[in-house]
């Protein structure tokens, strides 16, 4: 397996389009990089340059709008669950000082006759950015579908249906963020942008961590930067399949540190798509995943109540 820098890289087109034999080899890299680093880089994903170029193009435009405008698409009742945060209001869970980000956060459009559609919030739209609502559903279902190959993946690895994830996440509860992290302008009061946590979700798909600054905890208590070739995502795993599967897949721990001081003025941006499940998925541990060893960890809970208590817990959900 490939290693560029401190996570391994695998190539998604060996699952989607490769034979048999590269198929199973495909599960097994991947199984074992969750296992044991909890995070990859993906070649061949699926979704093309040109749309992620759009979309940074529209992120970009969006936060250099004025202050007040993209207050105007900040919606506090929604928890930040849909348009704009400001900066300084989400915290890692544990930590009391904002992180230094502001955000924008795109969900579910549900177009077949779903009940489900009534439990989301509308999206966002910016009036300034015809562009930007569509650009954003387009990177939304490529993502969607990108994360499906990869946990029809682990599904195998784990001994499940291949599709057993499908029925959860068709028309799942994900999110699309885009981050800003501006410029830094005076002598920071810690060298984090965004505090130590791991992701709440099943899997992130990142696009962009190719920007330094992302870091991610090893096995000896380490932090090791993360980076990754223009053409890769970044893909972690979640607490929810880190729950799912009694710890045996890793959600590691990371955070995004400040740049050095000639980079201060750079903004940073990055854009995590959090693999949400519908709300009644169960998380409760796979039967093969608690053994003598591995005693269950956890207690019982679906997606819905798990990501409630995390969205208080990091100060988005009063
Ligand atoms: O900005 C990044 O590269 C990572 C952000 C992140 O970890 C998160 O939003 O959960
Ligand atoms: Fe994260």
């Amino acid at each position: 397996m490939a290693i560029t820098h401190s996570i391994p890289v695998v190539d998604l087109a060996a699952f989607t389009s490769g034979d048999a034999a590269s198929k199973a080899a495909f599960v097994e890299q991947l199984g074992k990089a969750y296992e044991e680093v909890g995070f990859v880089a993906v070649k061949n994903h699926g979704i093309s340059d040109d749309l992620i170029a759009k979309l940074y193009k529209y992120v970009q435009l969006f936060f250099t709008l004025p202050s007040d405008i993209k207050r105007s698409y900040e919606i506090p009742e929604l928890a930040g669950q849909r348009g704009y945060t400001s900066f300084g209001k989400e915290h890692a869970k544990g930590y009391d000082a904002p992180d230094l980000k502001e955000f924008f956060q795109f969900g579910q459009t549900v177009e077949d006759d779903d009940p489900i559609g009534a439990e989301y919030p509308p999206n966002v739209a910016v009036k300034e950015i015809p562009a930007f609502t569509p650009t954003f559903f387009d990177a939304y279902r490529g993502f969607e579908t990108s994360g499906k190959a990869l946990l029809q993946a682990i599904a195998i690895y784990l001994g499940l249906d291949e599709y057993y994830f499908d029925q959860f996440i068709h028309n799942g509860n994900s999110i699309l963020r885009a981050i800003h992290y501006p410029p830094i302008t005076e002598e920071p009061s810690s060298a984090i942008r965004a505090e130590q946590h791991e992701d709440i979700n099943l899997i992130t798909l990142l696009v962009g961590a190719s920007a330094d600054g992302l870091q991610i905890l090893d096995k000896q208590n380490n932090w090791v930067p993360v980076t990754s070739l223009p053409e890769q995502i970044v893909v972690n795993v979640g607490d929810m399949l880190q729950r799912l599967t009694n710890n045996r897949l890793k959600s590691t721990t990371h955070r995004v540190v400040n740049p050095p001081r000639e980079m201060w003025h750079t903004s940073r941006y990055s854009i995590p798509f959090f693999l949400h499940p519908k709300s009644e998925m169960p998380l409760n541990a796979l039967e093969s995943c608690v053994t003598a060893e591995h005693p269950l960890a956890y207690e019982p809970i679906t997606a819905g109540e798990y990501l409630d208590e995390r969205l208080r817990e990091i100060g988005l959900k009063k």
